[in-house]
């Protein structure tokens, strides 16, 4: 069984169905890409499969669970972490307590004290420990983030445009880090506009488009579909 798995969602905001029988699933340890146009769905596909938005009608669950009644401190209990488009860091803390505050909230707080050092480490942060994170370069932020949401060992980890803000290198040690994550048995589901890390990153895609989805597959089955091509991917592809 796929470690998430989301059935047959509907949102509908007034006339407009963000997402419309929208059913994914993303396998342990692998990494799995949702793409589309903007205004496809995809942060909302997020916010429900992380609790912030109750569907409409469909189901959310997370290692066999059916969390779908659950808000999101529940379902970080069953190992779910996520990251925003729009930066959330303590913006006058240091990176260091950044890390500190959400682990010490999170399910392994007994551990915060060894286990923020060592996610420092793995995302090459220790050199900035101490930087307060109002000072970092958006791309910079964006990896704090991502340690942030690692502090509680997530089973689970969603990343909403973690590359936006990145430059060359910083995206290419950002692919490492994810192939890492996924080969130690996490999973991961990203949405991502840079097509490159998506095509070298990801085990699997799904494509939204205007609430629906509209092809599943491998990056090369997806970098070869019509519809996908049509709606998106143009010339890019
Ligand atoms: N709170 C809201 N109220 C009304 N409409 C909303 C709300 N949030 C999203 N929408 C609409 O739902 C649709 C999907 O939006 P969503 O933000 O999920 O798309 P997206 O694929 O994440 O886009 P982007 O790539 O620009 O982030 C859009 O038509 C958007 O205008």
């Amino acid at each position: 069984m796929a470690l998430l798995e989301v059935k047959n969602v509907t949102v509908a905001f007034g006339g407009v169905r963000a997402l419309d029988g929208v059913a994914i699933a993303a396998e342990k340890g692998r990494v799995t890409g949702l793409i589309g146009p903007n205004g496809a769905g995809k942060s909302t596909l997020f916010d429900v499969i992380s609790g912030l938005r109750r569907p409409s009608s469909g189901q959310v669950f997370i290692d066999g669970h059916d969390v779908t009644r659950l808000g999101p401190s529940r379902r970080s209990k069953h190992g779910l972490a996520r990251t925003f488009q729009r930066l959330e860091l303590f913006g006058r803390l240091s990176v260091r307590d950044n890390l500190l505050v959400a682990a010490e909230l999170g399910p392994e707080r007994r551990k915060a004290a060894t286990l923020v050092p060592e996610v420092l480490d793995r995302l090459g942060l220790t050199g900035i420990a101490d930087t307060s994170a109002d000072t970092l370069p958006t791309g910079v932020a964006r990896l704090v983030e991502v340690a942030r949401a690692l502090t509680v060992r997530p089973k689970l980890l969603l990343l909403d445009e973690p590359a936006a803000g990145q430059d060359a290198e910083e995206t290419e040690r950002f692919a490492d880090l994810l192939r890492s994550l996924a080969a130690d048995g996490t999973t991961v589901v990203i949405v991502e506009h840079d097509m490159d890390l998506v095509m070298s990153v990801c085990d699997d895609l799904y494509v939204l488009d205007l609430g629906k989805v509209i092809a599943a597959g491998s990056p090369e089955e997806i970098r070869r579909d019509e519809l996908v091509l049509a709606a998106y991917l143009g010339d890019a592809a």
